[in-house]
C-alpha cells in the first residue's frame, strides 16, 4: 500500500519518523506492505520549489492509498507572500483532495487525566469528537488583503457555505453519533452570521427528516467554548464550520493534558489524510522532545479509515496505551513517578510494545 508521508516543517519530521517505526511495526506484525514516497509539502516545499504545494506532491498524494503528515509552518515563512504561505499548502492539499470532513476525537487518557489544567474529576469523562467541515466556510471564501479603500485600510474574507456542503458534513456528524451515544451538538454564532443561520436550518431539517434518534442540541460557539471548560463531558459529537471547528479542538485537547495527543483523519471520497491537530511548534523544534503520540494515533486512524487494516489501527492504539501505563512520558506530560522519554523513544517504545502484544 502507497503512503505519501509529508513531515513538513518544524517538529514535523521528528513526528514522522517517530511514527513510521510503529507504523512499520504494525505491517510486520499484521502481514502488509506499505512502501512509503516522501515529499515536500509547506515551508520545505516554498524553499525547494517556491510553492507550498508542488505539482511532485500533487501527484504522490493523488496516487497514494493514504497521506501521513506532520505540520507545516514557522517564523521562517511569516513574511511569504500570502498565496504562497506554508498554510496555504495544506489548504490546498485539502481542497485538492476533497477532504471535507474532519475527525478530531478526543477521549481523555486515564493516564493523563491528571494533567489536565481542569481539575481531573471534571474531564475523566470525556470523550467526544469533532467533526470539522473542512474544504468551505470563511478558510476559502475570497480574501481580499489588506489594501485602501476609501482612504481606509481595509482587508476582508468572506465565510461562504452552500447547502450541499452543509448537508454532506451533517450526514457525517449524525452517522458518527449512530454509532457513539446518538447525541450531535452543532455549534454555530446564528445570533449574529447568516452562514450560521443557514448551518443551523439545515442540520435541524435533517435531524427531523433523516435522523429523529438523534438527539440534537445547538449551541452558540461562545457558550460551546465555555462549556467545553464546564462541562466537557456533555458532548458526544460536536458538528461545526471549519474555522469554528480549528478552534475548539485545541481547546478540547488541552482537556487531556496536552496538544501533542490529538490526532485527526481528513476524509472526502478520495485518498485520506492523517495528522496531529497541532502545528510545527517552532519553539521546541529540533530538539527532539515533541510528543508524537497524536502522529502515533493518526496512523492509527489512517490504517482503519484508508487501509481497512482494523487489528492494526486497535493494535497501535493498545500499543500507545501501555506505554502510557508503563509510566514513560515525553517532557508536556511529564510529572513525578514517571520514565522521561524523547520523541524517538517514544517512537521506539510504542512500536516494541505492539510487537510484544
Ligand atoms: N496542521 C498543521 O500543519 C498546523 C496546525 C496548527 C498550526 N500550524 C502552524 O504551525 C506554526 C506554529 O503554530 P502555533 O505555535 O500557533 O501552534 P502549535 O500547535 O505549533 O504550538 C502550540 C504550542 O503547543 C506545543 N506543542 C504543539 N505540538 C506539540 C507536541 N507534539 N508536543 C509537545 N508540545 C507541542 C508547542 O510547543 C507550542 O507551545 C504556525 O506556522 C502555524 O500556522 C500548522
Ligand atoms: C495550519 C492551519 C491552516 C490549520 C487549520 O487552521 O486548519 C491548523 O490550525 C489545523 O488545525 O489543522
Ligand atoms: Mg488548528
Amino acid at each position: 500500500m502507497k503512503i505519501t508521508l509529508l513531515p513538513g516543517d518544524g517538529i514535523g519530521p521528528e513526528i514522522v519518523t517517530a511514527t513510521v517505526k510503529v507504523m512499520d511495526a504494525a505491517a510486520k506484525k499484521f502481514g502488509f506492505a506499505l512502501e512509503y514516497d516522501h515529499q515536500l509539502l509547506g515551508g520545505c516545499a516554498i524553499d525547494a520549489y517556491n510553492d507550498p504545494y508542488p505539482e511532485v506532491t500533487q501527484k504522490s498524494a493523488n496516487a497514494a492509498d493514504a497521506v501521513l503528515l506532520g505540520a507545516v509552518g514557522g517564523p521562517k515563512w511569516d513574511n511569504v507572500d500570502p498565496s504562497i504561505r506554508p498554510e496555504k499548502g495544506l489548504l490546498r492539499i485539502r481542497k485538492d483532495l476533497g477532504l471535507y470532513c474532519n475527525l478530531r476525537p478526543m477521549k481523555v487518557s486515564r493516564f493523563t487525566a491528571h494533567l489536565s489544567p481542569l481539575k481531573p474529576e471534571r474531564v475523566e469523562n470525556t470523550d467526544l469528537l469533532i467533526v470539522r467541515e473542512l474544504t468551505g466556510g470563511i478558510y476559502f471564501g475570497t480574501h481580499n488583503e489588506a489594501a485602501m479603500v476609501d482612504g481606509v485600510e481595509t482587508a476582508s474574507d468572506v465565510d461562504l457555505y452552500t447547502r450541499p456542503e452543509v448537508e454532506r458534513i451533517a450526514r457525517k456528524a449524525f452517522e458518527a453519533a449512530k454509532v457513539r451515544r446518538g447525541k450531535v451538538t452543532s455549534v454555530d454564532k446564528a445570533n449574529v452570521l447568516a452562514e450560521s443561520r443557514m448551518w443551523r436550518k439545515i442540520v435541524t431539517e435533517m435531524q427531523a427528516k433523516e435522523y429523529p434518534e438523534i438527539e440534537l442540541n445547538h449551541l452558540y460557539v461562545d457558550n460551546c467554548a465555555m462549556q467545553l471548560v464546564l462541562n466537557p463531558g456533555q458532548f458526544d459529537v460536536v458538528l461545526t464550520n471549519n474555522i469554528f471547528g480549528d478552534i475548539l479542538s485545541d481547546e478540547a485537547s488541552v482537556l487531556g493534558g496536552s496538544i501533542g495527543l490529538l490526532p485527526s483523519a481528513s476524509l472526502g471520497d478520495g485518498t485520506g489524510l492523517y495528522e496531529p491537530i497541532h502545528g510545527s511548534a517552532p519553539d521546541i523544534a529540533g530538539q527532539g522532545i515533541a510528543n508524537p503520540t497524536g502522529t502515533i494515533l493518526s496512523a492509527a486512524m489512517l490504517f482503519r479509515y484508508s487501509l481497512d487494516q482494523q487489528a492494526a489501527a486497535d493494535a497501535v492504539e493498545a500499543a500507545v496505551e501501555k506505554v502510557y501505563e508503563d509510566g514513560y512520558r515525553t517532557p508536556d506530560l511529564f510529572g513525578e513517578g514517571m520514565t522521561k522519554v524523547n520523541t524517538q523513544e517514544m517512537g521506539d517504545l510504542v512500536a516494541k510494545a505492539l510487537l510484544e502484544a
